[in-house]
């Protein structure tokens, strides 16, 4: 399976990884676009990690204007296996209040100005979606989760809005009934991406608000949630930083079958793809197509 590289991408609040031992900066251009940063490389003990602040440094970019195709090409072009995601969200739940770490296994996405899919026109292919979260990644995330003593709930379905808005109250009433756990604006397409690129993809997402459903607490607002983000990132940092000590140093077979996702998932034949196409897809499907 080769050597395990755990990718990290940094949400709202988490524009840095500070521990990183020998740190370096690359600026990595992808077929896709830009990236929303330059890319750090480093280790936390033996495990290589590569980071990326999805909305850029200085939070530039809103969720519909990240290049997420970029973002995850860029990263399995550097030979990350693993993804990590952070999110700040909205909780529907009284027992998930603000300050919890949920790790999301299901997604609905809402979003619908975004590219999400590295395949189309010329080289077609359908990846499952059924199970999104490697279950062993997963646990990983959980344990180290509940070893820094934070308030850990393992699964949860997040619901993805296109946003900037947050939603209205009669939005966030349908997604609590829909049994939707949390809700953001970044998740989607990232993991449908990373399942595309056989990279297997985690969301540790942090409860920094109720959203609007509760009549008895205050609608969330930016300030609100970066009050809470501010206490998260810490424990954020100590998460991935014991997650990344106890990493395994080769790349472990996923049990959801990430990362052999594109086994039998393209449907153009041979003869009907199309080159251009086809190169840029040689980082995300270079293990399929020979390239
Ligand atoms: C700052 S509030 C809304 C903003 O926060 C979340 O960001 P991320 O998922 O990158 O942590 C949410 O998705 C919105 O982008
Ligand atoms: N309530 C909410 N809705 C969407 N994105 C969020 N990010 C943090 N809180 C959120």
């Amino acid at each position: 399976m080769g050597k395990a590289v755990l990718g990290v991408i940094g949400g709202s609040g988490v524009y840095d990884l500070p521990g990183l031992t020998d740190l370096r900066e690359e600026r990595v251009e992808s077929p896709f676009g830009s990236p929303s940063d330059t890319l750090r490389f480093g280790r936390i003990g033996g495990t290589e990690i590569v980071f990326l602040p999805r909305h850029g440094r200085g939070h530039r970019l809103s969720p519909s204007d990240i290049n997420y195709r970029a973002n995850i090409d860029a990263m399995k072009r550097v030979g990350v296996t693993d993804i990590v995601s952070l999110s700040a969200c909205g909780s529907f739940h009284a027992e998930l209040p603000p300050g919890t770490f949920v790790v999301v296994d299901q997604y609905i996405d809402r979003t619908y100005r975004r590219d999400s899919s590295f395949f189309g026109k010329g080289c077609v292919a359908h990846v499952s979606m059924a199970t999104p979260v490697g279950p062993r990644l997963a646990a990983r995330v959980a344990e180290a989760a509940e070893a820094e003593a934070a308030p850990v709930r393992r699964g949860g379905v997040y619901v993805c809005i296109e946003g900037p808005q947050f939603s209205s109250r009669a939005e966030s009433l349908v997604y609590k009934a829909m049994g939707c756990d949390v809700i953001g604006m970044t998740a989607m397409p990232e993991a449908k991406l990373a399942r595309e690129a056989e990279i297997t993809f985690a969301t540790l997402a942090m409860v920094t608000d109720f959203d609007c459903w509760h009549p008895g607490h205050d609608v969330v607002d930016v300030k609100a949630v970066v009050d809470v983000m501010k206490d998260n990132v810490e424990r954020a940092r100590r998460v991935l930083a014991r997650l990344a000590r106890d990493f395994p140093a080769e790349r472990e077979a996923c049990p959801a079958g990430s990362h052999r996702a594109l086994d039998d998932a393209i449907m153009t034949a041979p003869g009907a793809r199309d080159d251009e196409v086809l190169a840029r897809l040689d980082a995300v499907a270079g293990r399929v197509l020979g390239r």
